[in-house]
């Protein structure tokens, strides 16, 4: 709705009003914080725009050849103007300065959003600069989609960074159809409430046409919230998972909300792993590593929400009470380097390595490290070959919204060897019931679990990874687009009704 005169509506000032000439842009536009590519500078000072690792990029791709696409998004790079060429995508690169770098990115998305939507294992900090910032990044993200749209295209807005654009772009451009996708958490009321501009972010996300999130339990916080802060009628059923999709009424428009659980490019990973190349790497792995009983693994971005600190905790304790051996187990924890800047990653980095060194000084021999820690990206190929070394891999969030790197080791052991250890507070937790799952706050839990999986018998390993590979190789990251696209396609033609929410018409009961 336009703002009434005299009412000031930050989240959306300053967005002009809807342009109702005709558009001749794309049919299909990825609106996400960052662009698919990254920029790589060779040694003779070329460049090279490589596309960037990650289901996303590769899930959406074919769609964004076959429909004329569009992506809209920041380059990663301060400063800077480019917007590459990429053959059969519409590239539409948003500029930031150092400054609103510092501001929306760092600040706001991932000083105030990340940690509130992650239960709060830092306290968020709201700043009301970082607000306007975000509020004044978002407007341009929307701006930019608005251009890149042409009539009647479908838009499809990622993640936590831009939660405003549905509305702004909605303002701007009625005509077309819009997604939002949360990658993280949606968090409960009880922690939502804290946040000073609720209600804004509320209502920006319901510009949308369909929002969706990862577990049944994100849609109906949302819906909740909806009802509380937006005053909307909603709809009070449960949210199934890619069915049963919950309804806000916002004047005579319906938004649907649902569940559309994450995946990886199984099928493609399956068949990697299996190649001549990267086994013989992971026997070359297990050789460099000294041959040792276990190599345990734990692969993250280097995040507070990854419980890294929980599993080293949990293997010191094994250690100390010998139900590890250290000269017989090899713990490698691959973390790449992200938003380093951010005072709370700068800290638990340090603890990390702190926690590193204590159990290698305690337990390692000469030569002989029980932990091995890299802090650096590690090539695609490479990080396949460590999966299908590992024979137990270690996933302990405190909290995630998906975790992707869980279902990657399963989609690396067509061999069903390996064990997969997993946090119950992941996303992926709902699917991988054959895991050993704990609670990532129960640390003895997380010791039993660590124990029984470095000891499961063979035929007991075989029996769940077969259970996990039928989930993950079922249910891969097209799946997932398809899932959420067709559902954003179909007709919004929804019931209310009053005892099991709503459903869409024609759905069985
Ligand atoms: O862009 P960065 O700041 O470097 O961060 C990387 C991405 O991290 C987050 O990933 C989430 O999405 C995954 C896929 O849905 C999910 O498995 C995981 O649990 C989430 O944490 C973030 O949501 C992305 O926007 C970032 O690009
Ligand atoms: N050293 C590493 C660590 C993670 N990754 C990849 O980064 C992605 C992480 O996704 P995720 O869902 O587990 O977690 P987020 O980092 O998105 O929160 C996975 O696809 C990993 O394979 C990597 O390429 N190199």
């Amino acid at each position: 709705m336009a703002p009434r005169a005299g009412e000031t509506h930050p989240e959306t000032d300053g967005v002009t009003g809807p342009d109702r000439a005709t558009h001749d842009g794309a049919e299909f536009v990825v609106v996400a914080n960052r662009l698919p590519v990254d920029k790589e500078v060779l040694p003779d000072g070329t460049v090279n725009w490589k596309r960037s690792p990650g289901g996303l990029v590769t899930a959406l791709e074919p769609i964004l050849r076959a429909n004329t696409g569009a992506w809209v998004g920041w380059s990663g790079i301060p400063d800077s103007d480019d917007n590459p060429d990429i053959e059969g995508i519409d590239i539409h690169a948003v500029p930031l300065s150092t400054q609103e770098i510092a501001e929306y990115y760092e600040g706001f998305s991932n000083a105030t959003l990340w940690p509130l939507y992650h239960d709060v294992i830092v306290k968020p900090e709201y700043h009301r600069e970082w607000w306007n910032t975000y509020v004044e990044v978002n407007r341009r993200f929307a701006e930019a989609a608005s251009r890149a749209a042409g009539d009647g295209a479908v838009v499809w807005v990622q993640d936590y960074q831009l939660q405003l654009v549905p509305k702004m772009l909605r303002m701007l451009r009625p005509d077309v159809k819009i997604g939002f996708f949360l990658h993280i958490p949606f968090p409960p009321v009880e922690l939502f409430m804290q946040m000073p501009w609720r209600t804004e972010i509320v209502e920006g996300l319901l510009g949308a046409d369909l929002i969706g999130f990862h577990l049944p339990g994100g849609a109906q916080n949302f819906l909740f919230l909806a009802r509380r802060l937006a005053g909307q009628a909603t709809s009070k059923g449960t949210v199934g998972v890619r069915s049963r999709f919950g309804v806000v009424q916002v004047g005579f428009r319906t938004v649907r909300v649902g569940a559309f659980p994450i995946s990886i490019e199984s099928g493609e990973l399956d068949a990697l792993s299996k190649t001549r190349k990267i086994r013989e790497r992971a026997a070359e792995i297990r050789r460099e590593l000294g041959n040792p009983k276990t190599i345990m693994l734990g692969v993250d971005r280097l995040d507070y929400t990854k419980g890294i600190d929980v599993r080293l905790k949990a293997i010191s304790e094994l250690l100390a009470e010998k139900r590890l051996d250290p000269a017989d187990t090899v713990m490698l924890q691959l973390a790449t380097p992200s938003r380093e800047r951010v005072e709370s990653y700068k800290q638990m980095r340090a603890g990390i390595e702190q926690l590193v060194g204590n159990i290698n000084g305690t337990y390692a021999s000469v030569g002989q490290p029980v932990v091995q820690y890299l802090h650096r990206p590690v090539p695609r190929e490479e990080l396949l070959a460590f999966f299908v070394a590992a024979d137990v891999m270690l996933v302990t969030p405190l909290r995630d919204g998906m975790n992707l790197v869980a279902k990657e080791y399963v989609a690396c052991r067509g061999d069903l060897g390996g064990a997969l250890v997993l946090s119950e507070f992941t996303g992926a937790a709902a699917e991988l019931r054959s895991a050993y799952q704990a609670n990532p706050y129960d640390l003895d839990g997380v010791k039993d679990a660590i124990e029984a999986a470095v000891e499961q018998s063979e035929h007991e390993g075989r029996r769940r990874m077969r259970a996990l590979r039928r989930q993950v190789l079922a249910h891969d990251v097209a799946k997932w687009a398809e899932s959420f696209l067709g559902t954003l396609g179909a007709d919004s033609d929804t019931e209310l009704s009053p005892n099991r929410g709503v459903h869409l018409v024609g759905e069985p009961e």
